[in-house]
């Protein structure tokens, strides 16, 4: 069977959440992995400006013969923003995911952008995977589904990994200290989401499936998460409503 058939159009309509159903954790499974990039392009504000930029900032910060990692790479579109970044030879770009599913329509997506720069793919927990000597690392919406109480000992391998002048990019949706500004910055991500289509039920079932996976920090968490892991002058260099794309810097 052909890739192409294998794995159907790549422009599948996300209706996961469009009937009525019992609550059940939100997982990166089959049916999610087979709409992922109509999913991800209409409910993340600011997506399909960020990966375009994910391969400005690589361009400026890869380093000759270092390793570059995508860190919950999905089906791969950081990934592939990150590989056309680079050169096209002399460094390396791993790309890790624990979803079989992700891994397996990532790899389809990868043959099929031409581009000499091999990639290889790592179906694992991003807990678990060797990172060495690193000049560009990218966590896209990634860090956010970690489990808080592990999010530095990740973040300090990162930095301990990482050359001097390297840069990891952190995109995550992010929660507001005031109430108000929570209520807003929420109010306008769902508007987001109705304009891109998606009924009330299906923001208000897919918004409790994520409530204990998906756990979002504020600005000043980050922040003083990445200073504690290593890194220096965190910028935020993109934000749209409740999502914020993130630079941190290892210092010379
Ligand atoms: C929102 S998606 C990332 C989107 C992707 N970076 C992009 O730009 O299109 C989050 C991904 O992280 C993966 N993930 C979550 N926790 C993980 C972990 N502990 N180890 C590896 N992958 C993980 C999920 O399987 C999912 O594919
Ligand atoms: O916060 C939401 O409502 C989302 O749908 C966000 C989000 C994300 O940020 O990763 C959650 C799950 C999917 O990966 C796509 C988008």
């Amino acid at each position: 069977m052909s890739q192409q058939r294998k794995h159907g159009p790549s422009h599948r309509l996300d209706t996961i959440y469009a009937t009525d159903q019992p609550r059940q954790d939100f997982r990166f499974d089959e049916s999610v992995a087979r709409v992922f990039p109509d999913m991800i392009r209409r409910s993340v504000p600011g997506y399909t400006t960020i990966i375009p930029m994910i391969e400005v900032i690589t361009e400026q910060y890869v380093q000759t013969g270092s390793h570059c990692y995508d860190l919950g790479c999905s089906l791969g579109a950081s990934t592939l923003a990150m590989r056309h970044g680079m050169p096209a030879s002399g460094c390396t770009l791993v790309g890790v995911d624990n979803s079989p599913a992700m891994i397996d329509r990532c790899e389809h997506y990868i043959a099929l952008d031409d581009h000499p720069l091999p990639v290889t793919l790592r179906c694992e927990d991003i807990l678990d995977t060797d990172i060495v000597d690193a000049s560009v690392s990218t966590l896209n919406f990634t860090l956010q589904f970690v489990d808080p109480g592990r999010r530095l000992e990740l973040l300090t391998r990162i930095a301990e990994a990482t050359r001097p002048g390297g840069v990891l990019i952190l995109s995550e949706k992010i929660r507001f200290d005031c109430e108000r500004e929570q209520e807003t910055q929420t109010r306008l991500h769902h508007e987001f989401k109705r304009a891109n289509g998606y009924s009330d039920l299906e923001i208000s079932q897919k918004r409790s499936a994520l409530e204990q996976v998906l756990i979002p920090e504020t600005l000043g968490e980050h922040t003083r998460r990445l200073e504690a892991a290593g890194f220096r002058d965190v910028t935020v260099w993109y934000q749209c409503f409740n999502f914020v794309s993130m630079l941190a810097f290892k210092p010379d």
